[in-house]
């Protein structure tokens, strides 16, 4: 197993509400409500933890309201070196709605100073110059007030220093400034990646030849998620699309996080590229009919691997890949 950095610049708390169906400028009375500790990247090292890796969660948290995350780590099986700043980390609305629909109310966020980045770059430092290095770190979420473009490339080349594969997940112009510093890794979903696509990526076609550019401007692993259309992913292993089964969509916050989590859970272990991109699927698949991150303790975890098909697109000799 793996020991792998998980940095969340961002982080919030979650605080899920089911409901019937939300009913705008009305009063609204939730079936249910669960607030986690939680955030991009939060999620994926939660995944990564209980997959059997040894996991690091870093960023900044507010100092005024980090009880939930400190009592939420232990049980997430994740070590804690996330920076405190000053004041309150976010608190992120997720109605969902009967329908499987669901609307997401991300705040700002803290403002970031210059002297709490520092202390980030410490932290970072320290992790990676002990005697267990990690061997691989993923950056997730969106940038907090404070932190622009510029700083945002300056912090991905410093962590790309490391010389670990570096895996990022954002969006908006942090995308663009992510691909830009060519991570290992990116995973925007289809409308994320629009902007840096310079067009809609509607059909499979446009989502494979976004993939391939992508890929050809020097990201290890494209990969390009479309919700239950599933994933489409460039690399030096080929060109693989993957559907996933059928599940009653119930809250689908943390799919994309969950996958993420997949599918560097199966690069870290040397599976086959089927096999990586199997799992990582059907993990995902299986987070979107609960609130938060996907378990592969789930008893019909086998039969959601089954039903995921997985192709490979640019070689015909591949039938045994496929189910
Ligand atoms: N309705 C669904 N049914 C089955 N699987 C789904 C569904 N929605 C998402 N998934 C699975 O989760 C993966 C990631 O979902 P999606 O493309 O929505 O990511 P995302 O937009 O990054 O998600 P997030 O809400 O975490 O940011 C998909 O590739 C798919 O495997
Ligand atoms: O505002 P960001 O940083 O883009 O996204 C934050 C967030 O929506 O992402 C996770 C789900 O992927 C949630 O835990 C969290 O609230």
């Amino acid at each position: 197993m793996a020991r792998v950095v998980c940095i969340t610049l961002n982080p919030a708390l979650d605080l899920a509400f089911n409901l019937d169906a939300l009913t705008l400028g009305h009063v609204n009375r939730p079936t249910g409500a669960q607030l986690e500790a939680a955030g991009k990247g939060v999620n994926v090292a939660r995944v990564l933890a209980s997959l059997g890796h040894e996991v690091i969660v870093s960023g900044f948290l507010g100092e005024e309201n980090d009880a939930p995350f400190s009592l939420a780590f232990p049980r997430y099986g994740v070590e804690d070196a996330f920076v405190r700043v000053p004041g309150n980390t976010r608190i992120n609305a997720k109605l969902a709605e009967q329908s499987g629909r669901v609307t997401d109310i991300n705040g700002p966020g803290m403002p970031i100073e210059a002297s709490h980045l520092a202390a980030l770059r410490t932290t970072l430092s320290g992790l990676f110059e002990s005697s267990a290095p990690p061997q691989a770190v993923v950056v997730a979420g969106s940038l907090p007030p404070g932190i622009d473009q510029p700083t945002f490339g300056e912090l991905l080349t410093f962590v790309k220093g490391f010389r670990v594969p570096l895996w990022v997940d954002t969006s908006g112009p942090a995308l663009l400034t992510a691909i830009a510093a060519q991570p290992a890794a990116v995973k925007p979903n289809e409308t994320e990646l629009a902007d840096w696509a310079g067009s809609a990526l509607d059909s499979d076609q446009q989502r494979q030849a976004a993939a391939k550019r992508l890929h050809a401007s020097g990201i290890e692993h494209a990969l390009i998620s479309a919700g239950a259309e599933g994933v489409l992913w460039v690399s030096q292993h080929g060109t693989w699309q993957s559907t996933p089964p059928t599940v009653t969509a119930t809250n689908t916050v943390c799919a994309g996080d969950t996958f993420v989590a997949g599918m560097l859970h199966g690069l870290l272990s040397q599976h086959s590229p089927e096999e990586t991109l199997r799992f990582a699927t059907a993990l995902s698949s299986e987070a979107v009919r609960h609130v938060g991150v996907g378990t592969s303790h789930a008893d019909d975890f086998d039969s959601l691997q089954q039903q995921t098909r997985v192709r490979r697109l640019d070689d015909t000799h591949t039938e045994g890949a496929t189910r």
